[in-house]
């Protein structure tokens, strides 16, 4: 059975985070295992508080996850501080880890900082290096690129001007971008579409964690890149288009659509 590591913050409610990681690493048939950066206290309405944890307890989870059962492949979510950012670079060299996926969480959809202003810049120079591909949304971009997105056209300026921060690609989520959910992989010089019609849906709650965790374990499969993300976005459309009505603001998604085996 192949293994994927999700290294992210806990959502309590279930919805993103590591929850929803664990729960996209079942219904694609792989092992899951987590190393958890920080608490959280949300729902499906906003995020009430967060816990951080100290960065030496991150890594020893890592020592423990790498010590004993060696992940195929590696998502990294929520990192809110800069120090904690430094242990994963560290451990996940030290441990020559592969296949990284990292999602650039900054703010929750729900406008809650999940990263501190001066982490940026540790995740600019420090993590986007160790990564074979980054999966910002439109308002994370933006952030590392420098200038606003309105269309897709500017989703492809920002993708080759994000490209320069790092050896690996970059997937420009388009899910904020209003009248599709056509997402971009900038990937060795080449400009990869994936469209999607927008579906109807309020309840996009973890969309984010969902197709990075989904991208993660289709690299374990051993996909090649524009193929892992292109099986991703159809779990992700899917798990949109299944609907699920929790809570009593932006609900989570329904992985129950598709347990399958690969
Ligand atoms: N209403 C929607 N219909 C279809 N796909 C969507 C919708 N909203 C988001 N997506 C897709 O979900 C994934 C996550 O995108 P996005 O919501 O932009 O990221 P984040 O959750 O990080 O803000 C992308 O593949 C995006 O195209
Ligand atoms: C613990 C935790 N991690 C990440 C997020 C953000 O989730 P994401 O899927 O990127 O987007 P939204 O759910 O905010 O639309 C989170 N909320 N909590």
């Amino acid at each position: 059975m192949k293994k994927v590591l999700t290294i992210a913050g806990s959502d309590c409610s279930g919805g993103a985070g590591i929850q929803a990681d664990l729960k996209t690493m079942t219904a694609h048939g792989v092992y899951g295992m987590s190393a958890i950066t920080a608490l959280t206290a949300q729902n499906t309405t906003g995020v009430y508080g967060v816990f951080e944890a100290p960065p030496e307890f991150v890594g020893q989870q890592l020592d423990c996850i790498f010590q004993d059962i060696r992940p195929d492949a590696v998502k990294i979510g929520m990192v809110s501080n800069a120090s904690i950012i430094e242990v994963i670079v560290r451990k996940l060299r030290d441990y020559r880890a592969e296949r990284i996926v990292v999602d650039p969480v900054m703010v929750a959809t729900s406008g809650s900082r999940l990263m501190a202003d001066a982490a940026v810049t540790t995740l600019r120079d420090r993590l986007l290096p160790i990564a074979a591909v980054i999966t910002p949304n439109i308002p994370e971009a933006e952030c590392l690129c420098g200038f606003v997105i309105e269309s897709t056209d500017d989703m492809l300026r920002a993708a080759k001007n994000i490209a320069r921060l790092l050896p690996g690609a970059v997937l420009i989520k388009g899910g904020h971008l209003t009248d599709a959910a056509d997402d971009l992989l900038y990937c060795d010089g080449q400009a990869h579409w994936y469209h999607a019609p927008r579906v109807e849906n309020p309840n996009t709650h973890g969309t984010g964690c969902t197709l990075s965790s989904a991208i993660a374990c289709e690299l374990a499969f051993g996909h090649p890149l524009p193929e892992a993300v292109g099986r991703a976005k159809e779990y992700i459309t899917g798990a949109l288009s299944a609907g699920l009505d929790l809570g009593k603001g932006s609900g989570p998604l329904n992985h129950c659509f598709a347990i399958r085996e690969e």
